[in-house]
């Protein structure tokens, strides 16, 4: 049984906690039913706990008690190609496998409003896990219940991904972000966010660059990412349409077309490599596809 979970891309700047992209990048996890819990991990995430501490096994455990069925378990393997604590969601594709893993291996049928109360006891953001869930691009909305709009990308856009050879945790790039927000910030986003779902609709990009900018969160952690400025600058320099923090970062992302996108990847990974950060570059698509069976 090999379950595929796609890495997401969330925020684009202005929309915090609010915008999230399932990319064609994946995380594959192969179950097998045995006596006692195991990991066997290949790819990104050589550092990922081996026994019951690993993520996926931990939501797998709190799935099983939620939906009332015994905790069966199984040796994992993890084929992942997202890497960890950059930004690109590979924690939402641990959270969704267990989730995923626990409906499969009991045969159960359980809404989406239902795996997502138990995704939120561990990321309480929905905007990584609903494009894990649902593929496609997600706005999401946090009422209580289950709000969202899933619209396809557009086919023709590129992201490129810069990703730098360090960690940051979610939780710390959170832990910066200031708490309260003037009327004129607020407006700011607002403006903003709007902006950029009308442009991707009606296929105006000249507006990205605009609808990018933030005040809520970027503004804050780039100052844990050496560099930042310099690649965004950098990006934008070599044509992307708009550059902006992938998720709570580290890494950067572009959004860009055609044959531009390859002078973009060298563009910002010179300027990361020029404040003396490795990074590699990442070239991929939206995916239409959230978590799937093989
Ligand atoms: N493939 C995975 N399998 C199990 N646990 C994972 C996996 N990927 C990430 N995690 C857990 O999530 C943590 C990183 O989460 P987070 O800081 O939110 O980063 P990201 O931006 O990559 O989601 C890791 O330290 C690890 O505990
Ligand atoms: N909206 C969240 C998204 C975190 O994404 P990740 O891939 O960095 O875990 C935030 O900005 O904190």
């Amino acid at each position: 049984m090999k379950l595929l979970v796609p890495a997401t891309t969330t925020n684009f700047g202005s929309g915090f906690d609010t915008f999230g992209l399932a990319l064609n990048l994946y995380n594959t996890f192969e179950f097998r039913e045995s006596d006692a819990f195991g990991v066997e991990v290949e790819g990104e995430g050589k550092e990922l706990p081996r026994d019951e501490n690993n993520l996926l096994i931990r939501v797998y455990k709190r799935a099983c008690e939620v939906f009332g069925v015994p905790v069966k378990p199984f040796k994992l393997k993890q084929v992942n190609e997202v890497p960890t604590a950059r930004g690109l969601g590979s924690s939402a594709t641990a959270i969704v496998g267990g989730i995923e893993a626990c409906v499969r291996l009991h045969s159960l049928e359980v809404n989406l409003e239902d795996k997502m109360k138990v995704a939120f006891e561990f990321e309480p953001h929905p905007d990584n896990l609903l494009p894990a869930f649902v593929g496609g691009f997600v706005v999401c909305v946090q009422n209580g219940g289950l709000v969202y709009n899933r619209l396809d990308f557009p086919d023709e856009l590129s992201l490129v991904f810069a990703v730098p050879d360090f960690e940051l945790s979610t939780e710390e790039a959170r832990r910066v972000i200031k708490r309260e927000v003037s009327l004129k910030d607020a407006v700011f986003n607002i403006q903003r966010a709007s902006l950029l779902v009308s442009a991707i609709l009606t296929g105006k990009y000249e507006l990205l660059r605009t609808a990018v900018e933030d005040r809520l969160h970027q503004p804050y952690r780039a100052k844990l990412i050496k560099g930042f400025e310099k690649v965004l600058e950098a990006g934008y320099s070599a044509g992307a349409y708009a550059v902006f923090l992938s998720g709570a970062g580290p890494t950067v992302c572009a959004i860009s077309s055609g044959e531009v996108k390859d002078r973009v990847g060298s563009a910002m990974i010179e300027a990361f490599e020029r404040e003396g950060v490795r990074a590699k570059v990442l070239h991929l698509k939206g995916s239409g596809k959230g978590a799937h069976w093989l």
